[in-house]
C-alpha cells in the first residue's frame, strides 16, 4: 500500500497511521516487538541517536532557558541523556526523567538523574520546569492537550518561574526554503509513522489556549527545530 491507498481508504475513527494500518500495531508501542524484534531495535536506536542530537545546541543557543531553574522534569526524557547534558551545565537543577517503564527500567541507576516510570497521561512530576522535548510532534491535537494539561498540573504559577519548554518544528516559511522543505517532510515523517503531526504557530497557540496556558514565547535558533516555552 502507498500513502495514495491509505488516503482513499475510508478508516472508521480513530484513523491508525499508514504503518498501523500494514502492520497492525503502532511503530512505537509495546506490541511492536512482538510484531518484529529487529525492527523494533532499529527504531528504538534510532529514535536515541535522532532525539539526542541537539540539547548543545540549545544550550549554547538559548542562555537564559535554564537560567534560574531549580528543577526540571524532561518527560518523554527517553534514556536521560538530554537531562543529564542539562545537568553537567547546570548542576544545581534537580532532573527528573518521566518515561515508560520499558525505557526506565533500562536506565542507569547511578543516581545523578531522577528516573520515574509512568504515563505522561496520567500524571507527571512536580517541578519548576516541564520539558517536552520531540514528544508532541507523535500525538493528535487530543492527545497533545491532555499532555499538556497534565504538565501544567506539574508547575506553580509564571510568578513562580513555572514554565513548560518544547522543542519541536515549528512550521512556517521564514526560515528559508530549504527548512520549510525540511519540516514537510518531517510532517509526512510524522503522518506515515504515527498519529501526530508538525504544526505551524497558529495550531501551537490553539493547543496552548485549549491546555489553558495564558503565553507563549518562541525562539528561532535551532534550525528547523524551535524552542516555545509556554507560561501558565
Ligand atoms: C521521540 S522520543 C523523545 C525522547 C527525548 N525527549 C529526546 O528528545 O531525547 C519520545 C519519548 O516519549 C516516551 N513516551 C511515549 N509514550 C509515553 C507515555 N505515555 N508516557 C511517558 N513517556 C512516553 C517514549 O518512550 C520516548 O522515550
Amino acid at each position: 500500500m502507498g500513502l495514495a491507498g491509505w488516503f482513499k481508504k475510508d478508516h472508521e475513527p480513530p484513523v491508525p497511521s499508514p504503518f498501523e494500518d500494514i502492520f497492525g500495531v503502532p511503530l512505537c508501542d509495546d506490541r511492536t516487538p512482538l510484531l518484529d524484534k529487529e525492527l523494533d531495535d532499529v527504531v528504538t536506536q534510532g529514535l536515541a541517536a535522532h532525539d539526542n542530537l541537539g540539547i548543545a545546541t540549545v544550550m549554547r543557543e538559548c542562555h537564559d532557558l535554564f537560567k534560574g531553574l531549580g528543577s526540571l522534569t524532561d518527560c518523554g526524557g527517553g534514556d536521560g541523556t538530554t537531562a543529564r547534558a542539562i545537568i553537567k551545565a547546570y548542576p544545581h537543577i534537580k532532573c527528573t526523567v518521566l518515561d515508560l517503564p520499558k525505557v526506565v527500567d533500562k536506565a542507569p541507576a547511578d543516581g545523578v538523574v531522577t528516573y520515574v516510570a509512568g504515563d505522561l497521561f496520567h500524571s507527571v512530576p512536580s517541578s519548576q520546569a516541564v520539558m517536552l522535548k520531540l514528544v508532541l510532534h507523535f500525538w493528535s491535537d487530543e492527545d497533545c492537550v491532555k499532555i499538556l494539561a497534565q504538565c501544567k498540573k506539574a508547575i506553580p504559577s509564571r510568578e513562580e518561574g513555572g514554565k513548560i519548554i518544547i522543542i519541536e518544528i515549528v512550521v512556517g516559511p521564514s526560515l528559508g526554503p530549504i527548512m520549510f522543505e525540511a519540516q514537510h517532510l518531517m510532517d509526512m515523517l510524522m503522518m506515515v509513522n504515527s498519529k501526530g503531526r508538525q504544526r505551524d504557530e497558529n495550531e501551537w497557540s490553539k493547543l496552548f489556549t485549549k491546555a489553558g496556558f495564558t503565553d507563549y514565547k518562541i525562539v528561532k535558533k535551532l534550525g528547523a527545530r524551535c524552542v516555545i516555552e509556554v507560561y501558565p
